[in-house]
């Protein structure tokens, strides 16, 4: 079961209220002869969004699978909500895992169940004892929290946009009201719109249900938008975890290609003339957005 920081179980609906819900030290995974992680520290701390970023293949995914219990790590200790996660036994995890929702790559919806059922697999896998009744209204609330027509509750997963998908993927995850949600490139194959659009349901889901989020993502947009940190793998570990501005100073050829590179660049233009745009009200700052608005390309 979830422990507090002086150890003391956690009742079944009482809140995590430590700093850090996640906390890993020393982790090691290995595939065969690859190392993907060595000696590699990571705390999150409670109601932030922490942005998860590193080149392709660095073991992001490893990474979050290894925090929620699906891959056994080599070496190294995972503590989420308290509670070890590296030794419990199965039964153990189970006080654990039903305070987290997870959105994986693609959704990974049950394609023969309907989204509203999609949505009550977990329900019925924690809490069987849930009348059928009360499954579908639960259901049908979460999916509109997720931002989806009330519509979308029968439909089947191939009759969704990819869009839709991600925001149905979102529902299941927030199905058992989680305290931690673990978000896998949830803008990935999104349209500029509908990738703005899922950042600010992020941001308010964050804001008004007071999740803490473990977002890995490759979208600059993203991590300028909404993560309050961001942390950066590379070289097998967590190499810096910080705002974005001051990853931004930091001398790491990774680090500086990708914040500082084109599209680094691109995005960060892109966040000012938003916040410029909320104090349109403001003549100076219309008069700076329609400035920049008109800058050539690499001019910004
Ligand atoms: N089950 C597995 N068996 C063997 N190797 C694996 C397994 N899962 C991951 N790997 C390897 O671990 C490394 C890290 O994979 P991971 O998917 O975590 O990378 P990533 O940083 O999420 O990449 P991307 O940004 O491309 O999604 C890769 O080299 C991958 O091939």
């Amino acid at each position: 079961m979830a422990e507090d920081e002086t150890g003391r179980t956690l009742g079944r609906h009482e809140r995590y209220r430590g700093e850090y819900p996640i906390v890993v030290e020393g982790l090691k995974n290995a595939f065969g002869e690859q190392v993907v992680h060595e000696n590699l520290d990571l705390k999150v701390k409670r109601g932030e969004i922490l942005g998860v970023v590193g080149g392709s293949g660095t073991g992001k995914s490893v990474l979050m699978r290894s925090i929620i219990g699906l891959q056994t790590p080599a070496e190294g200790e995972i503590k989420v909500f308290g509670r070890s996660m590296t030794d419990a036994e199965p039964d153990e995890e189970i006080g654990v895992r039903n305070r987290w929702g997870v959105l994986f790559q693609g959704g990974a919806l049950f394609s023969t169940l309907t989204v509203g059922e999609n949505v009550q697999v977990p329900l019925k896998q924690f809490y069987p004892e849930i009348p059928h009744q009360l499954l579908e209204e639960i259901a049908r609330y979460k999916v509109m929290l997720s931002g989806l027509p009330e519509e979308a509750v029968s439909k089947y997963p191939s009759e969704l946009s990819g869009g839709m998908k991600k925001r149905a993927g979102l529902a299941r995850a927030l199905a058992l009201d989680p305290e931690l949600l673990f978000l896998d490139e949830p803008t990935a194959g999104l349209d500029p719109i509908g990738a703005a659009a899922f950042d600010n349901l992020t941001r308010e889901l964050k804001a008004t249900l007071g999740l803490t989020v473990f977002l890995i993502t490759h979208d600059l947009d993203t991590l300028h938008e909404i993560c309050d940190r961001v942390a950066v793998l590379a070289d097998k570990r967590v190499i810096a975890v910080d705002t974005v501005p001051n990853l931004m100073e930091l001398d790491h050829p990774w680090i500086q290609e990708y914040f500082n590179g084109p599209r680094g660049r691109a995005a960060l233009t892109a966040q000012a003339l938003d916040e410029l745009r909320r104090h349109m009200d403001m003549p100076v700052a219309a008069h700076a957005v329609k400035a920049l608005d008109k800058t050539p390309p690499g001019k910004a």
